[in-house]
């Protein structure tokens, strides 16, 4: 069973003089998971986190923390368990990197050297290249002070994390980084996480849980991704969660039962050949491969001076989404498969890949 490690109680939130932030919220989070708090703007995110280290104090229930009622832990005392990322990292300007992180533990009693070297190793935990630690904050990239808020964070060895939009400040290549960066650093630490964005795609990629909150602070739904996808709790949620639904949602499908089959292939030197498994080869097209054999496009037959480029590739363990999107975009109509070192291993067949998405349409799930 899982455990509870955050509860909130009918917990609610009106500012003085202001309506309700935050309607009487009940929800659980497990420990362990990485749960996210995502909708507009305005809608009690932000209040809802803060109640959780009393940040933020609620009008109306409680919030219960290991079985605690936060409002009997001192703040300070709540806050050392808890780290905290904000979306401005909130690094003091004139300490340095290093400094920075090591504040936290210095605060509780550790010594400066092994604060230091602590700091040291979470700054490497979290992706940052060594040499920047002695820099000051001014000194660094938007992705590279997050970072630095992320190791700060996990200075103080804390079993919660709350992290408040830290990613939407920098560039959408480097918030991909630091999304998998989260994804990989969860996978090792298993802390409890809570994580506020307005990014429903951020929402389903990194929660394992999602809240999803409509305006004036009402939980709209509380759900896995798969679930949000697939069977959205009403209007306000299926808008929410937006375009191209149905596509997204293959992302939790598995596409092992799709059959694999051979394709014609050319090589470097312009000879031709086959790979995969036995079975009719199917014409018109054939895989340009290189010499490790990883795919380079196609050559259509008869046009072998003419290659076209190839599309997405689908690759071991793949969802459906993957291989549906290699097929449309592959100029052949056949989705690539390659293994785990980006060899080709054969083609599926377009049909077979609709016959299997229309089968997890109908509920059976089967691929799953
Ligand atoms: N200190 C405050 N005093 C009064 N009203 C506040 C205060 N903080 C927030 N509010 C109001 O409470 C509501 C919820 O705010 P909150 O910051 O929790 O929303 P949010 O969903 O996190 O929004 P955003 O995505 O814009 O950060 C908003 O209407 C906001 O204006």
């Amino acid at each position: 069973m899982t455990e509870t490690a955050i509860r909130f109680e009918g917990a609610g939130k009106t500012y003085p003089g202001g309506t309700a932030a935050v309607e009487a919220l009940d929800l659980e989070i497990p420990r362990g998971s990485l749960t996210v708090f995502v909708g507009p703007s305005g809608c009690g995110k932000t209040t809802s986190l803060r109640m959780i280290n009393r940040m933020v104090e609620p009008t109306s229930g409680r919030v219960v923390v290991d079985g605690r009622d936060v409002s009997s832990v001192p703040a300070h005392e709540l806050r050392r368990s808890m780290g905290y990322v904000m979306q401005q990292s909130g690094l003091m300007p004139h300490r340095t990197v290093v400094d920075n992180v090591a504040t936290v533990p210095r605060l509780t009693g550790v010594p400066k050297r092994r604060a230091r070297e602590r700091a040291r190793e979470l700054l490497a935990t979290v992706g940052l290249d060594v040499q920047l630690a002695e820099r000051y904050p001014a000194q660094l990239s938007g992705g590279q002070q997050q970072r630095v808020g992320v190791a700060r964070a996990l200075a103080a060895d804390p079993p919660v994390l709350l992290m408040d939009e830290p990613f939407s400040a920098v560039d959408p290549v480097v918030r991909q980084d630091l999304q998998r960066e989260l994804l990989d650093l969860q996978q090792r630490l298993h802390r409890t996480i809570v994580f506020v964005t307005h990014d429903i795609d951020e929402a389903v990629l990194l929660g394992n849980r999602v809240a999803v909150f409509a305006t004036g602070g009402r939980l709209a739904q509380y759900a896995s991704p798969e679930e949000l996808l697939r069977a959205p709790a009403d209007d306000f949620v299926a808008d929410f969660v937006g375009r191209d639904r149905g596509f997204r949602s293959l992302t939790f499908d598995s596409a092992r039962d799709i059959p694999v089959h051979p394709v014609a292939v050319v090589r470097p030197d312009g000879s031709p050949g086959v790979i995969g498994p036995g079975g009719d080869v199917p014409g018109g097209w054939s895989l340009r491969v290189d010499d490790d054999g990883a795919p380079r496009g196609w050559v259509r037959t008869g046009a072998e001076d003419d290659p076209v480029v190839g599309g997405t590739l689908h690759r071991p363990g793949g969802s459906l989404r993957s291989a549906l999107d290699a097929a449309l975009s592959s100029p052949s109509g056949l989705a690539v498969v390659v293994d785990e070192a980006g060899r080709a291993v054969g083609v599926m067949d377009p049909a077979e890949i609709v016959a299997a998405v229309e089968d997890a349409r109908l509920g059976g799930r089967a691929h799953r």
